[in-house]
């Protein structure tokens, strides 16, 4: 089954239209990459899917159910974790007691020691208001939080900002052991080269519209880069 198919997808702030029918399919086992540039509408699109903000049109189904018009909370309890751009978490409570609070809010959470097997880095700080870490290791923390949630759909907005290269490429390898689990992986990300890397499908969106769609090999024969994201396939490294 589908993890999330959007049809027609519009999503309006006010009277401004910001999607203009986005069609999107996620399958489970899959990474599912959101390119474009900034303004393109790839945050709107996340938080369309999880009835966030905007006012949206068309349909939206997640594992098979209809989820346009649900509360975010009912959405994220089909099995979706929502991890967003700003994903400062609580900064009072330890890093333990956030993984903790996202745990809660599922059934059967993924126990701490599996996250820390795939997350080692965070175990130093596991006693530390989250707020005290870098910008980096908050975005570890954030991942740590998705993991406990043991979800079917991850939706992720820019994950990799702001961390080190190595630190990408582990967050890349946390994915696609997710994605060899079963989970439909959605990610909006600034890094070309990770999603060239991960990716099984590759989308670009260009004013609320996808414009090309394939896979990452197509990316580069076909030159959509140069052409949608004004980069040379040789900027598209891990670390640019
Ligand atoms: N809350 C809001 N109210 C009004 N307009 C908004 C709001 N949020 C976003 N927009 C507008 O919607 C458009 C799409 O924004 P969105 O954040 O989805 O783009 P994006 O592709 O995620 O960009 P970025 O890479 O900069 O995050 C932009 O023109 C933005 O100004």
């Amino acid at each position: 089954m589908e993890a999330l198919r959007a049809t027609n997808l519009k999503a309006y702030y006010g009277k401004a239209q910001v999607l203009h029918g986005i069609d999107l399919v996620a399958q489970p086992g899959t990474v599912t990459a959101i390119l474009g540039r900034n303004g393109a509408g790839k945050t709107t699109l996340l938080q369309s899917v999880m009835g966030l903000g905007p006012r949206i049109e068309g349909e939206v189904t997640i594992l098979g159910e209809p989820a346009r018009g649900l509360t975010t909370d009912a959405i994220a309890r089909l099995g979706v974790a929502y991890m967003p751009q700003d994903v400062r978490g609580f900064p009072k409570l330890s890093v333990r007691e956030n993984i903790q609070v996202a745990a809660s809010t599922v059934r059967s959470p993924r126990p701490l020691s599996e996250i820390l097997e795939v997350l080692p880095e965070i175990e130093p700080k596991l006693d530390s208001p989250a707020g005290t870490l870098s910008g980096g290791q908050q975005q570890l923390v954030g991942i740590a939080r998705s993991l406990s949630m043991r979800c079917q759909l991850l939706l992720m907005d820019e994950p990799t900002e702001g961390l080190m290269p190595r630190l990408v490429s582990q967050i890349g390898v946390v994915l696609r052991q997710l994605a060899s689990e079963g989970v439909a992986i959605v990610i909006v990300e600034q890094n070309i080269g990770l999603m060239l890397d991960i990716g099984d499908v590759v989308h670009i969106v260009e004013k609320g519209v996808i414009k090309w769609r394939g896979t990452p090999q197509d990316v580069v024969s076909a030159h959509v880069l140069d052409h949608y994201m004004g980069v040379s396939p040789a900027e598209t490294s891990q670390e640019a």
